[in-house]
Formats: C-alpha cells, structure tokens, sequence
C-alpha cells in the first residue's frame, strides 16, 4: 500500500498534466490537481457544453489535440467506449516521446482498443469510487483509494509519476495499491456488474417491486430498501460487516444470517463466477464494443427502461423533500 507519505507531488512541478475530458472523473481530477498546485489544462472537443464549466473553475481549456501535445502527463478520462476513435483522430499525433499517457481504467489498453507507440509510457491510475466522489472527498480532506498500474516505462519515471498523480487527486489519502492493467480492467468490470452497479440496482428494484406488489405503500417500499440502504452502508463502510450488524437489531441481524443466503443463492455465485468468465475471456468486452459500433440502440433503450421505473418517479419526489440531499450534479 501507497500513501501521502509514499508520493512525492514536487514530481509533478514544472510539469502540464492534461486532462482529456470534463465528465465523472474529468472535472474531479483536474480540480482536485489544480488545488494540489498542479499545472492542469483541460482538452475539450469543439463544441463541448463543459467548457464553462471548467473555465468557472479557473481552469485552462483548449482542444483535446492542443492539450494532448502540451501535456507532459496526458489523462485520458474520456467514456472507455470513445478511446479508439478520439485516441486515432486527436490524441495520438500530439503525445512526445517521454511522455506519459495515463488512463482512469484499463478497459482500452487490455481489450486492444488503444493501440500506444513504442517510446512512450503508459499507466493508469484508478480510482476506486464515482469521480463526484473523488471531488466532494478531496474537498472534505479525506480521498478516495486509488490503484496504480504500469504498462509501460521507457523513461523508468512512470510509477513515481502516477504515485504523484494520485496523491494529487487524494488517493493517497485513502491508499494506493499497485496492479496490472489486466487485474484493474477485470476486478473493476466485475465489481460493477456484479456488486456495485448491477447487483445492487437490481437487488434495490427487486425489492421494492416485491413490496409495492404485494400491495405496501411505495413511499415506505422507497425508503426501506433505497434510502436505508445508505445508511446500512454507510455502517459497512465505517465498521465492516461486523459493526453494522452490531448497530442493528437482534432480530435484524437473524433475519440477515439465516435469509440473506437465500437471495443470494449458489446459483447467484454460479452466475457471478460466469461474469467473471465473460469478462476475462474477453466477451464482455467485445458486446460492448460491437454495442457501440452499432449505435448503442439496446444501450440507450435499457438505460430509457431504468429511468422510467417507478422506484425513480417515487424516489424523486421524496428526495425533493430532504433538503440536506444535494439532488443535482453541478458539473461532471
Ligand atoms: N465514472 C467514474 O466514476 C469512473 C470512471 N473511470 C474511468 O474514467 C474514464 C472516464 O469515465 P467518466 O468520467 O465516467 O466519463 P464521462 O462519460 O463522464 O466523460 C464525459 C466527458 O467525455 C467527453 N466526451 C464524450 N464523448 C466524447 C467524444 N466523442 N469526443 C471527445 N470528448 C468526448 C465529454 O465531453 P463534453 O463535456 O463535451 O460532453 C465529457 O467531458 C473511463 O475510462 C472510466 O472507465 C474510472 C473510475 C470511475
Ligand atoms: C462502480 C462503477 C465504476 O467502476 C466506478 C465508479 O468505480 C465506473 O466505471 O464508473
Ligand atoms: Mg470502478
Ligand atoms: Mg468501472
């Protein structure tokens, strides 16, 4: 493990880092660099609807061409699925020999999708949390974990390099784990798909389904099985498993013990083990590349799906209420 001690940000000075991209991860890290003293250019395709707000940060803007061939250090936090093209039409040409190309996620180096030239150094680093996530901590004097990984060193400075970068988005704070591209792109793909994203949206949904057909109030349904869920995790969080069941009552706590396994059954398991399959072997990777290459049509319609079930109208309107609950993202 990595921490603030174990980086050194004067690494960084005298150095541009561009950050390519303004979205999630874009517009924590090029904040979080700049408040850490880091010299930070933001690269923008024409047109790009971030530019204001980027430049309401006091940040610099320019093309992504522009700030791909004046960073020394250039992050590319654009969408995974974007990479090819916008490495091949606007990145490319501008990286110098020496420098380095740095990712958020392995996704586009390990599937082949990016294609880097020989004489310049590749890593990522990766945080392990939202990029809204990365900002709000940061400014909160806390940082998300992060990982590292280097794929390629011709000048032997790649991995004080991105140490130095995560401890200027505050990862460091959290702690750094160094990988590979490989195991960052699989555990990260799965942990989304089968935990973090898709495990629990659909646990949350199944749940309040279950309630609201059974004939409960869906306003009690929203709040026992998605805003609870916060604060159960957030016990999780702060305490482990152990210490939010220490919180909960006695009967809470045998319910979980002798139910929990019958939602999550050996066949969840099996099918967890088989995302794992697809994602190692490759076909996870190649639906969502053809998925794009295609238009995204089903991508766009189940994320149209998502939006419209009700748990999302319930859910919105009892947010309205809870004036401590920041319900808007202001940029990213
Ligand atoms: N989201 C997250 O929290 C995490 C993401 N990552 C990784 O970080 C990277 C970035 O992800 P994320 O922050 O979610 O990305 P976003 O989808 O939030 O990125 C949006 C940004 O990309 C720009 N963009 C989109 N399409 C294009 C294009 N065709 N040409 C030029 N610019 C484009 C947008 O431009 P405009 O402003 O003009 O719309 C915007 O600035 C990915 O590799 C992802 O896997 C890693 C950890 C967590
Ligand atoms: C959990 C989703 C994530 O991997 C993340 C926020 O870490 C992502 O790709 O957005
Ligand atoms: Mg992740
Ligand atoms: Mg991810």
């Amino acid at each position: 493990m990595y921490y603030d001690d174990d980086a050194d940000l004067d690494l960084l000075k005298g150095k541009t880092v561009a950050i390519l991209g303004y979205g999630s991860q874009g517009h924590a890290h090029a904040r979080n660099l700049k408040d850490s003293g880091v010299d930070v250019v933001v690269g923008l395709r024409e047109g790009s609807k971030s530019v204001e707000h980027a430049q309401a940060a006091g940040l610099e803007v320019t093309t992504i061409e522009d700030a791909s061939s004046r960073g020394d250090i250039v992050m590319v936090l654009l969408p995974d699925e974007k990479h090819h093209d916008v490495y091949e039409e606007s990145i490319k040409d501008g990286i110098a020999p020496g420098n380095l190309l740095l990712f958020g996620h392995g996704f586009s180096i390990h599937y082949g999708e990016v294609e880097a030239p020989p004489e310049v150094d590749i890593a990522l680093v990766a945080p392990k949390g939202p990029g809204h996530l990365v900002r709000r901590q940061y400014t909160e004097g806390s940082g998300v974990p992060a990982l590292i990984a280097i794929h390629k060193n011709e000048t032997g400075n790649a991995k004080d390099l991105a140490l130095a970068y995560a401890k200027g988005i505050g990862g460091t704070r959290g702690g750094v784990i160094e990988t590979t591209f490989k195991d960052e792109t699989e555990t990260d793909l799965f942990g989304e798909q089968a935990v973090l994203c898709g495990g629990v949206s659909e646990l949350v949904t199944a749940g309040y389904e279950t309630l609201v057909d059974a004939g409960y109030d869906p306003k009690m349904a929203y709040f026992e099985c998605l805003h609870e869920l916060k604060l159960i995790v957030d016990l999780m969080y702060e305490k482990g498993i152990t210490g939010m069941r220490h919180s909960i009552s006695n009967t809470a706590e045998y319910g979980d013990l002798t139910r929990g396994k019958r939602i999550i059954t050996d066949q969840t398991r099996q099918n967890m083990k088989d995302v794992l399959t697809e994602i190692q072997d490759g076909t996870f990777a190649r639906e969502w590349i053809a998925e794009n290459r295609a238009g995204q049509e089903n991508f766009q319609r189940m994320r149209a799906e998502g939006q419209s079930n009700a748990i999302e109208t319930e859910g919105k309107e009892l947010r309205s209420m809870m004036a401590w609950i920041d319900t808007e993202f202001e940029e990213g």
